[in-house]
């Protein structure tokens, strides 16, 4: 077990990626946001098949979350995070405390004030007169599914791993299918701007129950997360039909949400896309991906399955 670099300053970071690559190393860049699970270290396995030397970032990136959303009660356990990057033998891991720019020209995006003792948070950049005003969108892509409930989180997304690229540099970056549309928002912005980054999407870790894991999944209650099981449930009876011909997506959609419905979950989305482009099929003719939001209290899990 080797204890990976530790490194909080962009410019480290950035010197330390370019003096390997020099020296003919190729780099995997992992982007997370702490609190890693099994989900997270099955990237950085497939990211050691493709690279000589693996950073792991760890940010929880204030301008993806409206202020409305939980960015402050976002699970965050730094030094597990760090024994469990050592026995999975990482190089390096980049946790810079900010990475925008404020108001004043400082480094500090002031999303986190400590206001009267209390943590006050504000989510989108904007709202604290940050100096930050740079932002890719990804026209297309970023709407529907978890664009619509989640109206500045590809936008915050986009950016950040953008910031991360120009920072690590890596040759090859990957990314959990689990967050499936987010996967093909990357892959889209890498192609169009042309980042000389491999995009990498790696498929979903599960726990023993089906249940797909997520930092999230920390805060379910023991019944929540009981009635949770239904999404990976639905989602293979979907399949299941598919596979058996049912190839109407209204009906398979609804078969979807009726599940996780009687289950006691409340149906953020379910579409069914082709995998490449993400554009709603109505009847199943090429391969495509079922995905799912659902609230299960105040938490809001996604999944997703493909049909081939
Ligand atoms: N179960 C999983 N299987 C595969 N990849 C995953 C899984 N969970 C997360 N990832 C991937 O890990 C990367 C970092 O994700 P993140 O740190 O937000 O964790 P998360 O578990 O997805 O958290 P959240 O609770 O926010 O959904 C993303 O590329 C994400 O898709
Ligand atoms: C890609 C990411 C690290 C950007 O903040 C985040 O959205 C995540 O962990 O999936
Ligand atoms: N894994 C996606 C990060 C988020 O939900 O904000």
């Amino acid at each position: 077990m080797s204890v990976p670099e530790v490194l909080r300053d962009k410019d480290l970071m950035r010197s330390w990626s370019r003096s390997r690559r020099c020296n003919g190393q190729t780099i995997a860049l992992v982007p997370t946001m702490g609190f890693l699970h099994e989900g997270h270290l099955s990237l950085i396995r497939t990211a050691k098949s493709l690279a000589d030397l693996i950073i792991v970032s760890i940010y929880v990136n204030p301008s993806q979350f409206s202020p409305s959303e939980d960015l402050s009660t976002y699970p965050s356990d730094i030094s597990g995070d760090l024994r469990k990057l050592s026995a999975a033998g990482v190089n390096a891991v980049f946790c810079p405390a900010e990475l925008y720019h404020s108001a004043s020209g400082n480094e500090l995006g002031g999303h986190r004030e400590a206001i009267n003792g209390e943590r006050v948070v504000a989510s989108c950049l904007e709202d604290v007169g940050s100096g930050h005003e740079t932002w890719i969108r990804v026209e297309r892509l970023e709407k529907g599914m978890c664009g619509t409930s989640r109206p500045v989180f590809f936008r915050g997304v986009a950016t950040v791993v953008a910031k991360l690229f120009n920072i690590v540099e890596p040759d090859v970056a990957v990314f959990g299918k689990k967050d499936y549309q987010q996967w093909r928002v990357i892959c889209r912005m890498v192609r169009d701007l042309d980042f000389d980054v491999k995009v990498i999407g790696s498929d979903i870790i599960r726990d023993f129950d089906g249940l797909a894991m997520s930092s999230r999944n920390v805060h379910l209650s023991p019944t929540q997360r009981e009635k949770a099981l239904s999404i990976n449930r639905s989602l293979s009876k979907a399949k299941l039909a598919a596979e058996k011909g049912q190839k109407n997506c209204q009906d398979l959609k609804d078969l979807v949400k009726q599940t996780i419905s009687e289950a006691g979950g409340k149906i953020d989305y379910v579409e069914i896309m082709e995998q490449q482009g993400l554009r709603p099929v109505e009847e199943i003719s090429c391969p495509v991906v079922i995905c799912v939001a659902a609230w299960f209290g105040n938490v809001r899990l996604i999944d997703n399955l493909e049909i081939d």
